[in-house]
């Protein structure tokens, strides 16, 4: 879909493809435009055009990097080209430390922007599909997204809320390897019906152990803000693209061990990489 975005000169516009947008709010109550499940089926032709969905903490980016490593397609977060922004230096740093160390939201316009950077610079480099993870965040960026490109399929990942916290609270990064890891033990009791989840930590390994670091927006409070964020914003969303008939939801049943295998098996990967051997 790299058709991408500019910021167009002018000020309040941007665009993504040959599109221009307001920088403005979007009005959620405007009906969306026509997805693109109704357009030519067109996965016959290239990789995948998934897109992960899930509160922060649920493991979006943990799945979606496995998978495209398996399916050999780019795992695009949009949480880490903010990172990426807010690493380097100038003005956009300045401004996006504030929002994100809040837990709020990023402009529209921001994040359309760096994502559209990300896949022209992809594009460049022959990348074809994409797992998008973090994107889109509100309905108007389903909205963008939904008139530059075909989506095939939304994984929507789940967790009790207990869980997410704890789990964002334990996240770790090695800073020299860039490796994620978990240092929470999980271990929520069933009740009412519901069944219980553990789930056991991922340590690093002992060259990574001095060199962990905590992301400054994993704090108790600002993990609350971001789940209270994400159940405003972006659950319309799951509604959005159930009504496609793209949504496929996914009630992750405890940690990596037990989840990846029922993951491939929903999403019909299961035999995959013996399909591809058998087909080389
Ligand atoms: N699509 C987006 N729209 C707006 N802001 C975003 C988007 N993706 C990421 N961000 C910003 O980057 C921060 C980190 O994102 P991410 O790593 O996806 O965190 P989370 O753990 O909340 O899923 C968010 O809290 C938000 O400020």
């Amino acid at each position: 879909m790299a058709r991408v975005l500019r910021v167009a000169r002018s000020s309040s516009l941007f665009s993504f493809g040959s599109r221009s947008y307001s920088a403005e709010a979007s009005h959620v109550s405007s009906p969306p435009p026509p997805f693109l499940g109704a357009r030519r089926d067109v996965t016959k032709e290239r990789n995948v055009q998934w897109v992960f969905l899930g509160c922060p903490g649920v493991g979006k980016g943990t799945y979606a990097s496995r998978l495209s490593s398996l399916l050999g397609v780019p795992h695009i977060a949009t949480g880490d080209l903010v990172r990426d922004a807010l690493a380097s230096s100038g003005p956009l740093s300045q401004q996006l430390s504030e929002i994100v160390n809040q837990g709020k939201l990023v402009s529209d316009e921001i994040i359309v922007n760096l994502l559209s950077k990300r896949l022209e610079a992809g594009e460049a480099k022959g990348e074809s599909g994409f797992i998008l993870d973090g994107f889109p965040r509100t309905m108007r960026q389903a909205e963008i997204l939904g008139d530059v490109t075909d989506i095939d399929l939304v994984v929507n990942l789940k967790l009790p809320e207990e869980v997410l916290v704890d789990k964002c609270l334990g996240r770790r990064t090695c800073n020299q390897c860039g490796k994620g890891f978990n240092i929470a033990h999980i271990n929520l009791k069933g009740e009412n019906g519901k069944p219980g989840i553990s789930m056991d930590p991922l340590l690093p390994p002992p060259q990574c152990m001095s060199k962990l670091i905590t992301r400054a927006d994993d704090t108790e409070e600002v993990v609350k803000a971001r789940l209270r964020i994400y159940n405003e914003t972006s659950q319309p969303l799951e509604e959005y693209y159930r009504s496609k008939g793209k949504l496929m939801e996914f009630d992750l049943p405890g940690g990596i061990p037990e989840s990846w295998p029922r993951l491939l098996e929903a999403l019909r990967l299961d035999d995959y990489e013996e399909k591809q051997s058998a087909a080389a």
